[in-house]
Parts: C-alpha cells; structure tokens; sequence
C-alpha cells in the first residue's frame, strides 16, 4: 500500500508552517526529507501520522490509531528515555501495537525483539539499564524499539544525529534493507552528503513548502544548495550516484 498525502497544510497557532504538501511514497523507497531548520519536516511527519490537526488528506493519519500502529512506526528526534528499565524491555515495548504482552513476550515477538536489536547494532546492550547508555547508544535502542514494529512503513526524524560514522552508515543501510523487503522509509536528515548516497528520493523543503522532490542528483542541485541552504558544496555525480560534500557558505546574492 502506498503512502499519499494531498495538500497537506498544517497551522501552529496562527503560524502556517506547512504548506499545501503532496507526497506519495511506494514499498521500496527511502525517501529523504531536507531543508534548513524551521522549513517544516518534523511538523510534516507529525501530522501524517495523525499526531497534529491538518487540512488535506492523508492516508496513514486516516487509517484508525490500531492499524495504524501495525502499518507504521515513528521514531521522534527526542530520545528521552524516561524509565529506566533494561534495554531488551524497551524494545519490546515496539511489540506492543501486534498484542504484545511486554511481561509473557511469544516466539515472534521475541524474535522481533532480537532481529532489531541486531539491525541497530545494541544485541550486547541488551540486559543494560536504558536511561544509563550514551546519546548514540539511546538513539540505536530507540531505532531498534521502531524496527521491531516490523511495520511496511517507518518515519524517521533525523535518527543518525549523534551517532559515529560506522552507525549512520550501518542505519542508512538497514533503511535499505528494510526497503528492499518492500517496506518504506521516510527520513529526516541533514546530513546531505549521506541523504544523497543512501536516499531513493529526496523531498526538500523551504518554509514549509516542498520546493523538490526527484532523484538525489535532480534535487541537490549547486542552485537549491545555494539558494535553500544557502551553502556552496563539491558535488560530482559517480556510477555509485551523487557524491556531495558541502563546503563554504554560498555568496550572498
Ligand atoms: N506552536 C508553534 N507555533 C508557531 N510556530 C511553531 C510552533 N511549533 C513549531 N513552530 C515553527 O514551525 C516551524 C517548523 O518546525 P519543524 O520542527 O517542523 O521544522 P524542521 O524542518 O523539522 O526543523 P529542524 O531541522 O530544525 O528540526 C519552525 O519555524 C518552528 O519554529
């Protein structure tokens, strides 16, 4: 089932801060969702998944709150962990929306549970008090509590911010992964250079409209770089796709 939402305009107060998006997402895509701070992503997401009141359609936010836990898991920028239980329960937790009991978890739950431990590289975490791990270290377990929804679609909200280089290439990887099972990925990120290599698409945004939306080497082009980000970078297209580094502040016009 694909993901579509049509003119999708969301105000805060009397602030509009997303305006009239439309976006379709297919089993199979990693989508990117870019743009400067403030221009809209994570109020975008939210209110896709029925978290914030918009106007417009939105299949995901349409579907009742059961299913739609079944069909998609949210992982929020915030990691805050507020209870300090061990890290396997945590991601348990994930199960939840299939039945689970966090207490008596079944075979498959459980199997859940260590697939996507392993995915987020915390497996030898897994007995470790939750609220006493490093930043990057909560960010995997928050990751691995979204991967064991086993869901077709997962929302990501600039989950590789914090981590090391091996475990934002390693996370790329398993949203790829779970793209290539047929699944879908929608991600926030900033890091444009990884966006570029690992993302199917990428959606830009710019005060809260969406300005882009194509093949990385379509949308991160040296004018939207300068003209959206404001920055100047060293790109150069390769067999692998685009490689992008950015490099100074572009010269204001
Ligand atoms: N309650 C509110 N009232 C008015 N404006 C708000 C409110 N909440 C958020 N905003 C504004 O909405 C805009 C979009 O915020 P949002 O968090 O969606 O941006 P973002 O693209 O995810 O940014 P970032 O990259 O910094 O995470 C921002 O300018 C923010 O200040």
């Amino acid at each position: 089932m694909a993901f579509v939402c049509r003119d999708v305009t969301v105000n805060l107060g009397s602030t509009p801060v997303v305006k009239s998006v439309s976006l379709t997402i297919a089993p199979g895509e990693v989508v990117g969702l870019i743009g400067p701070n403030g221009a809209g992503k994570t109020t975008l997401m939210r209110a896709t998944l029925g978290l914030l009141p918009f106007s417009g359609s939105c299949s995901l936010a349409e579907m009742p709150a059961t299913s739609r836990a079944r069909y998609a898991a949210w992982l929020p920028q915030d990691r805050e962990i507020a209870w300090p239980i061990p890290v396997e329960a945590l991601v348990a937790l994930g199960r939840t929306p299939h039945g689970a009991s966090i207490s008596r978890l079944t075979r498959q739950d459980a199997e859940a549970v260590r697939r996507a431990l392993e995915k987020a590289d915390m497996w030898a975490f897994r007995d470790r008090i939750a609220t006493q791990l490093s930043g990057g270290e909560k960010a995997r377990v928050l990751l691995a509590r979204a991967l064991a929804q086993e869901t077709p679609m997962l929302l990501a909200d600039e989950p590789i911010a914090g981590l090391d280089p091996a475990h934002q290439i390693a996370t790329m990887e398993v949203f790829n992964t779970q793209a290539a099972d047929g699944r879908s990925v929608l991600v926030a990120l900033h890091d444009l250079g990884l966006a570029a290599r690992f993302c199917s698409r990428l959606v830009l945004m710019q005060a809260g409209r969406k300005v882009a939306d194509g093949r990385p080497e379509d949308v991160l082009t040296a004018h939207n770089l300068a003209e959206v980000f404001g920055i100047d970078a060293y790109r150069v297209e390769t067999a692998d796709g685009l490689l992008l580094q950015p490099l100074k502040l572009a010269a204001k016009t």
